[in-house]
C-alpha cells in the first residue's frame, strides 16, 4: 500500500538539493552565536524565533535586490574559519535530517575575506565542515554526501579568481562554479572569460539566470558562456505560448533548452518573495513540468524562504497534487543533473532513490 504523503512523510523520501546557499541557510541560533562571538551588533532582533521571523518578512520584499540585502546578516557572522565550519557542518545536518541524501552547496569565497581570511582557507574551512556534516549525519544512520559550488558575485570583477579555486578545489569536492546576486544590469557576458576558463578545463558551471530578468540573461548564459544549468530559469515561461484551447507552442530558445535537457534549477518559495512568481498555482514549475522540461526542485535559501526540500515538496502536492511518482521523477531529474561523476550519479539513483521511492510507494 503507498504511504500517504504528508509533510512527515516526504521527509522519510530520498531527496536531491541542486541549489543550496551556505549563507542563506543558518540556523536563526547560530546566526546569534556567531554575532555575540564576533562582537557584530547590527542584528535586528536577539531571539531566535524573532530573527527567523524577521528573515523571512524581510526577505518576502517583492524585488530580488531586496531580498539580497539580507545577507548582509548572515555574511557578517562568516568571517572566521571556526564560524565557517560550524555553519557548514550544520547544513549538512540539517539538509540529512530533512532526508537530503545529495545537495550542492554554493557560497561565494570572496564575501568572507573582511577578517583577512585568504581564499584557499575559506575553501578549507567550509570542506572541512561539510566532511564533519557528513560524519555527524552517518552517526545517525543518515547518508549524505555534499558537492559544493563557488559562486562569483556578478556586482564584484573576481569571477576569473573564483573560477580558478573551483578548479584548483576539483578533487576536494569542488564539483562546479555559478555566479550569483542581482542579475538586472549584470549580464552574464561579463564573466566570459571565467566561463571560457573553465570550458577549457572541463569543469562544470550553471549560471543564476531568468529569474529578476528575462530571456535575453537565458540566452547568454546558454548560448555565449556554455552554461550547463540554469539557477532558477524561471522566465523561460515568457518564449512560451499557451492558446485558448490549450495548445502549446515553443519559441526557438525554449525549444532548446528542453531538447537539450538543460535542467531548471527551480525555487518556488524563493520565486514567490522576489516577485518572480505570483503565487505558487501560477509558478512556471506546473506548466514546465507538465511539458517534460528538465525540472527540478530546490531551496535557495532556507532561511530567508524559511522552507526545507520536504516543505517545498509538500507545497507542490497540496497545489498541484504531486505525488510519489513526481517527486521520484524531480528527484532523479536532479541526480541525473548534478555534477558528480556519471558513476557516483547512478549509484545514487539506485541505491537510496529508487529503493526509497519505492518502499513509499507500496
Ligand atoms: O536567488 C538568488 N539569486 C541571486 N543571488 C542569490 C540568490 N540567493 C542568494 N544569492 C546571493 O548569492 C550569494 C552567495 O551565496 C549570497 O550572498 C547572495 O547574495
Ligand atoms: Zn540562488
Amino acid at each position: 500500500m503507498s504511504t500517504p504523503v504528508s509533510l512527515d512523510t516526504i521527509r522519510l523520501a530520498p531527496k536531491v538539493l541542486l541549489h543550496d546557499h551556505l549563507d542563506g541557510g543558518l540556523r536563526p541560533q547560530t546566526v546569534i552565536d556567531l554575532a555575540a562571538d564576533a562582537g557584530y551588533e547590527g542584528l535586528p532582533h536577539q531571539d531566535a524565533e524573532t530573527l527567523g521571523s524577521w528573515f523571512r518578512e524581510a526577505a518576502d520584499s517583492g524585488s530580488l535586490e531586496r531580498y539580497l540585502e539580507t545577507f548582509a546578516h548572515t555574511v557578517a557572522v562568516m568571517q572566521t574559519a571556526d564560524a565557517l565550519r560550524r555553519v557548514s557542518a550544520e547544513c549538512v545536518e540539517d539538509l540529512a535530517a530533512d532526508g537530503v541524501v545529495y545537495a550542492e552547496v554554493r557560497y561565494a569565497p570572496e564575501l568572507f575575506q573582511e577578517g583577512g581570511l585568504s581564499l584557499p582557507e575559506i575553501v578549507e574551512s567550509v570542506q572541512e565542515g561539510f566532511r564533519e556534516g557528513e560524519r555527524r549525519a552517518e552517526s545517525q544512520g543518515k547518508l549524505i554526501r555534499i558537492g559544493t559550488l563557488l559562486c562569483a558575485m556578478r556586482q564584484n570583477a573576481r569571477s576569473a579568481e573564483i573560477a580558478e579555486l573551483a578548479v584548483r578545489y576539483r578533487d576536494a569536492e569542488v564539483v562546479g562554479f555559478d555566479i550569483a546576486g542581482p542579475e538586472a544590469g549584470f549580464p552574464p557576458t561579463r564573466n566570459l572569460d571565467a566561463f571560457e576558463y573553465l570550458r577549457q578545463r572541463n569543469a562544470h558551471f550553471t549560471v543564476h539566470a531568468g529569474e529578476a530578468f528575462g530571456l535575453p540573461s537565458i540566452w547568454e548564459a546558454i548560448q555565449h558562456c556554455g552554461a550547463e544549468r540554469l539557477g532558477h530559469g524561471v522566465r523561460i515561461v515568457d518564449d512560451i505560448k499557451v492558446d485558448e484551447d490549450g495548445e502549446v507552442h515553443l519559441g526557438r530558445l525554449a525549444s532548446y533548452v528542453r531538447d537539450r535537457r538543460i535542467p531548471l534549477e527551480m525555487c518556488p518559495s524563493s520565486n514567490l518573495q522576489t516577485g518572480a512568481a505570483a503565487s505558487l498555482a501560477e509558478h512556471p514549475i506546473g506548466l514546465l513540468s507538465r511539458l517534460r522540461f528538465r525540472v527540478t526542485v530546490n531551496t535557495d535559501n532556507r532561511l530567508m524562504s524559511h522552507c526545507t526540500m520536504s516543505s517545498e515538496f509538500a507545497a507542490l502536492h497540496e497545489t498541484f497534487g504531486y505525488g510519489w511518482a513526481d517527486m521520484q521523477w524531480f528527484t532523479v531529474n536532479a541526480m541525473k543533473s548534478s555534477f558528480l561523476g556519471f558513476d557516483d550519479r547512478l549509484a545514487i539513483i539506485n541505491d537510496a532513490i529508487k529503493p526509497g521511492y519505492a518502499t513509499l510507494m507500496g
